[in-house]
């Protein structure tokens, strides 16, 4: 036995029989991770009377080579090398009974490019252990070696800038509304006025499918009408995220194929269709130079709460592997969950080459993404003009801001909504450009270019008063603290 860890060794650990999993093997708190592992971190929260050591080890063993009993069939294996060591346990400051446990994989547990492979291993087993009162995913660390078997998003923030030829400004969206019960050519004439008052992007919502008020292809139809009707009178590249979710791959192939047959420059995924779907169509999108937009449908059912399920910095970084170009990633001051820094820290996850450590954002490990191409995260949710200034601010300038209510509940018309939107951009990036204190003067500026612009003036006006201040669900553990000057 190793007295410190109290790992059984040699043919004791083997001996028929129901053993702790800390002395099965799954606890070595002297294991240093090697560059190749991948490492999950665990949000654990054991049982009334069960040691969060053996709570912790548990997790790394049936995320990885164990069950409830000794098996002798581990001798056929290269078992030291396939269990999961959970290495470090630390109490989660401010929340007695929940600690982190950091548990490291050896790379061989995993099959390469499959991110239905790694959610099944990492996640597929242990949610539901009794002796766990609760567990989240917190965040995971890649190895290099990893992160290059999958292919990463389809077409990346620098091309698709290329492609639409807009640079220096955020891109400005919106969802068409109602989400559902439009006609085709409704709904196409809502796309056409969004993107000839000055948007980019208009997109379906994340449950317009093929209804029977609106089969998929006539909403194909109209709505690449009406994008090319936009480009014309506009001289602007635009788009409109064609969701292409279906019940089936074929189906969804068959309208992929019809959206780029049409001339389509976007297509769009839900979220629920799956890790394997998902990938399927981020390959696909390669082929056909499409970018490749993903709405997070759903997630909120198990990243919202800090207690339990998995944090969406885990499903972005996942998504990133799998290869979408756009993910919504959260507004902080729209209708939605959004902790500014936490928010904070998916945004780094969509957009940096490298995300060092940083707690107070949320992301616990280094991160290398070895050249994969970034993802431009997507803003939407509650969100109108009057908040551009701190959309700005908060969030940065490689970012789809997206107004559905905020453009299509204007009170002068779609067309106003997007005139409004384009021009509060416009002026928010002269300021910041010019050098000014866009942050403080935001409604200054704002009410400065409404006097020339009447639309702008109605929609400061008829959203003056709209807030969503409520307190975070899923806020940080850590802050920052000033360094102690000696
Ligand atoms: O329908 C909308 C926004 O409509 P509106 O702009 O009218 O609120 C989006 O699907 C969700 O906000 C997505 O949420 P998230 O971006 O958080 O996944
Ligand atoms: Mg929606």
């Amino acid at each position: 036995m190793n007295v410190h860890t109290g790992t059984v060794r040699g043919k004791e650990r083997y001996r028929s029989g129901v053993m702790e999993y800390k002395r099965m093997g799954y606890w070595e708190p002297d294991y240093t991770p090697k560059d190749t592992d991948v490492i999950a971190l665990f949000r654990v929260t054991p049982q009334e009377g069960v040691d969060p050591i053996e709570a912790s080890a548990a997790v790394a063993g049936e995320s990885s080579t164990a069950t409830w009993t000794v098996v002798w069939t581990d001798r056929l294996t290269a078992a030291e090398k396939y269990r999961a060591k959970c290495y470090r346990v630390d109490p989660v400051p401010g929340t007695p009974g929940s600690y982190f446990a950091y548990i490291a994989y050896d790379l061989d547990l995993f099959e390469p490019g499959s991110i239905a492979n790694l959610s099944a291993s990492i996640i597929g087993n242990v949610f539901g252990f009794k002796p766990l009162k609760a567990l989240r995913l917190e965040d995971m660390r890649f190895p290099v070696a990893y992160v290059k078997t999958f292919q990463g998003p389809a077409t990346g923030i620098v091309v698709e800038r290329e492609r639409l030829d807009k640079f220096g400004r955020p891109l400005l969206g919106a969802t068409v509304k109602p989400k559902l019960g439009l006609s085709g050519r409704n709904y196409g004439r809502v796309v056409y006025e969004a993107l000839k008052g000055g948007l980019d992007f208009t997109k379906d919502d994340e449950n317009i499918n093929s209804q029977p008020f609106m089969h998929w292809r006539d909403r194909f139809l109209y709505c690449m009408e009406a994008v090319n009707r936009a480009q014309a009178a506009s001289g602007e590249v635009k788009g409109t995220y064609l969701n292409i979710t279906a019940g089936t791959m074929e189906d969804m192939y068959e309208r992929a194929e019809f959206a780029k047959e049409l001339g389509s420059c976007i297509v769009m995924i839900d979220l629920v269709i799956g890790y394997t779907a998902i990938q399927s169509m981020a390959k696909w999108a390669r082929r056909n130079d499409m970018i490749l937009h993903l709405h997070r449908a759903g997630h909120s059912t198990y990243t919202r709460q800090k207690s339990h399920g998995v944090s969406f910095r885990v499903i972005a970084k996942w998504m990133r592997l799998a290869g979408v170009d756009h993910i919504h990633a959260g507004t902080v001051v729209g209708k939605l969950e959004g902790d500014p820094n936490t928010t904070r820290g998916y945004y780094d996850v969509c957009r940096e080459d490298f995300n060092p450590t940083k707690l107070e954002h949320g992301l616990f490990f280094d991160q290398s993404w070895a050249s994969l191409n970034k993802m431009m995260p997507v803003a939407s949710g509650g969100i109108h003009a009057g908040q551009m200034h701190q959309l700005l601010h908060l969030l940065g300038e490689d970012v789809v801001l997206q107004f559905g209510g905020g453009t299509i509940g204007h009170p002068m018309g779609i067309a106003a909504g997007a005139i409004a939107n384009r021009v509060a951009l416009e002026a928010m990036i002269l300021a910041r450009n010019e050098g000014r204190d866009y942050v403080h003067e935001g409604p200054e500026i704002l009410a400065r270019a409404a006097e020339t612009c009447t639309p702008l003036k109605a929609a400061l006006e008829v959203w003056k008063d709209v807030t969503f201040n409520y307190q975070s669900t899923d806020t940080p553990d850590f802050v920052p603290t000033a360094l102690e000057t000696v």
